[in-house]
């Protein structure tokens, strides 16, 4: 099976937690994007789903999902959202695709966070995956600078503005042997809006696309 066949796969899969679930979080990404096409079977059936990005909102109108705010709905029952990096302990770095801090909120204000990844995702230890890092603009050198200080090398991702207006910075050369200290710490950061790692509040399931199976983590 080629990668998108796996994303495909791990997509589907997912919709085994959906069941009976009537307002579902949606992440972002290439993963997520098979799993919104799915979810189209479930159009009428559905009251709609939550979106932690522009890109997976105008996906999921496309296919003619309502899209809800998340301050009406309160709680939600699950989040199916995709990962750059995942640990056995459930640890995850994501952001690749810019949308961090809209996916950190929902996998917050959910009860149970649903990671979908191929197996290329699964690491032992987070950090060789770029650790992006979501800030305020005016604060970019201010937060790359504290960041050295952390050992870590921050690239300005540049020509990207996040959809909350902000720019994002991409830290190599992290050994991220501590995934909640790190999280708490590059939060602290003035200037910081979020860090990808997702630690504090990691996955529930981690769904795995390995050779031509689906392995439930
Ligand atoms: O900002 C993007 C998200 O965190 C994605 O969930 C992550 O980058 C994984 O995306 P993909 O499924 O395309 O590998």
């Amino acid at each position: 099976m080629t990668q998108d066949e796996l994303k495909q796969k791990v997509a589907q899969a997912a919709l085994h937690y959906i069941k009976d679930v009537s307002i579902i979080g949606v992440g972002t990404g290439s993963t997520v994007k098979h799993f919104i096409d799915y979810l189209a079977d479930f159009k009428g059936q559905i009251e709609g789903a939550v979106s932690s990005s522009e890109m997976s909102t105008a996906h999921l109108k496309k296919v003619g999902i309502p899209v809800l705010d998340l301050n009406s709905v309160g709680t939600l029952d699950v989040y199916v959202d995709g990962a750059d990096e995942v640990t056995p302990h459930k640890h995850m770095i994501k952001g690749g695709g810019g949308a961090l801090t809209r996916e950190k909120i929902i996998g917050a204000a959910s009860k149970q966070f649903v990671c979908i990844v191929d197996e290329t995702k699964c690491v032992d230890v987070l950090g060789k995956f770029p650790l992006p890092v979501e800030v305020i603009p005016m604060a970019r050198s201010y937060v790359a600078r504290e960041l050295v200080k952390l050992g870590g090398q921050p690239v300005w991702r540049e020509n990207v503005i996040t959809d909350n207006h902000n720019v994002i910075l991409d830290v190599h050369n992290l050994d991220i042997i501590d995934p909640i200290k790190l999280e708490q710490i590059i939060n602290n950061i003035t200037g910081v809006v979020t860090v990808g790692i997702f630690a504090m509040r990691p996955a529930d399931v981690v769904l795995v696309g390995k050779g031509d199976e689906v392995i439930t983590r």
